[in-house]
């Protein structure tokens, strides 16, 4: 069932167009990514999600309501967490907990239990009671990200969550947001981080100047650029002797010799694994292994939207906003 759904989504700023013409789905308990590089058009489409900033043209539904007309009912049921977090720097984690949660009319004792609760389940209940200006880098992601939920959501949206943070706090977030999904949150989230994406999302949409190119579980986007299957094999002993004849009997594939012990095989068709046991086994040698390779998620985006993968993290890590 989708609960969130996107069509023909424009978003202008004067006459440069940021966000062209897209359109998506996500469905109950997903976790959606939208990965792309610098300046793609991830900020504006989520702030445009979160009735944060204005439709240039297109429409938005969340669980039925219209987020153009209803901004403040959709909001009511989502969980925003912008990419710049947007709590008080003067007061504590507790205190900054317990104000978003009257924002959405929760009563002080349940508030209260709420933002203990909250901090406990992010380790920062050491921290309860210093100010959020004194808080790590990683801390204040994940004290935003406590405030986007307290209120319980449907959805979360999540802009770039762990870049510019510490490898062990952006684990211990990815971790959070599975165990929100796990207990039913649907999540929408920004990366520009590959691995990220195919560590977390159920399906992925890359974005590149403004437009989806792509859309897919990570199965279905390795599908897409893998025409041809690889199977490499492990010998027991040297093929290089026997690499012509190889080819001469097997033509219809293609051989890589990868090393004296190991080779891979491409064609388009389904390989017989069979076939290549018993001619080996004929011939006294031994397959250690046999193995499907297949593209990174890497691989598959740099093929898709011609954009080197490192060229998007380098320039993400030199211009957080
Ligand atoms: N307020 C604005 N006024 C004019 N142009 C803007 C504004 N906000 C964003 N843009 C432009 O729109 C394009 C998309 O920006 P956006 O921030 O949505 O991309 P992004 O994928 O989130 O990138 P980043 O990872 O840098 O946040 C960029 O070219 C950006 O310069």
């Amino acid at each position: 069932m989708n609960i969130l759904e996107v069509k023909n989504l424009t978003k202008k700023y004067g006459d440069f167009t940021a966000v062209n013409n897209i359109n998506f789905a996500i469905k109950k308990g997903e976790i959606f990514g939208f990965l792309g590089p610098n300046g793609a058009g991830k900020t504006s489409t989520i702030n445009m999600l979160t009735g944060l900033s204005k439709v240039t043209e297109g429409s938005i539904n969340i669980f039925g309501i219209d987020v153009v007309k209803d901004v403040k009912k959709a909001q009511s049921i989502m969980g925003i967490v912008p990419d710049e977090s947007n709590l008080y720097p003067e007061m504590d984690g507790f205190e900054n907990l317990c104000f978003c949660a009257s924002l959405y009319g929760i009563g002080k004792e349940e508030r209260e239990k709420r933002a203990k609760k909250l901090l406990e389940q992010f380790g920062l209940d050491n921290v309860g009671k210093k100010p959020f200006k004194a808080y790590s880098k990683g801390m204040k992601r994940k004290l935003t990200i406590a405030a986007g939920i307290i209120h319980n959501p449907k959805i979360l949206f999540l802009d770039e969550p762990t870049t510019g943070i510490d490898v062990e706090s952006a684990r211990q977030i990815r971790s959070l947001i599975m165990d929100l999904n796990k207990k039913g949150t649907t999540v929408f989230i920004t990366t520009h981080y590959i691995e990220e994406a195919e560590r977390l999302c159920d399906r992925i949409a890359f974005i590149v100047k403004g437009e989806i190119v792509r859309i897919g579980t990570v199965d279905e986007l390795m599908q897409d650029v893998q025409k041809e299957k690889i199977i490499q094999f492990t010998l027991d002993s040297g093929i290089l002797d026997i690499k012509e004849t190889l080819q001469k009997d097997f033509y219809n594939y293609k051989i890589e010799i990868i090393d004296n012990n190991t080779f891979r095989l491409y064609s388009i068709n389904t390989i017989s694994l069979m076939s290549f046991m018993k001619y080996f086994d004929e011939r006294g040698f031994s397959v250690y292994e046999a193995k499907v390779i297949k593209p990174t998620l890497e691989e598959v985006f740099v093929k898709i939207t011609g954009i080197e993968a490192s060229k998007m993290k380098k320039e993400k890590e030199g211009g957080r906003k």
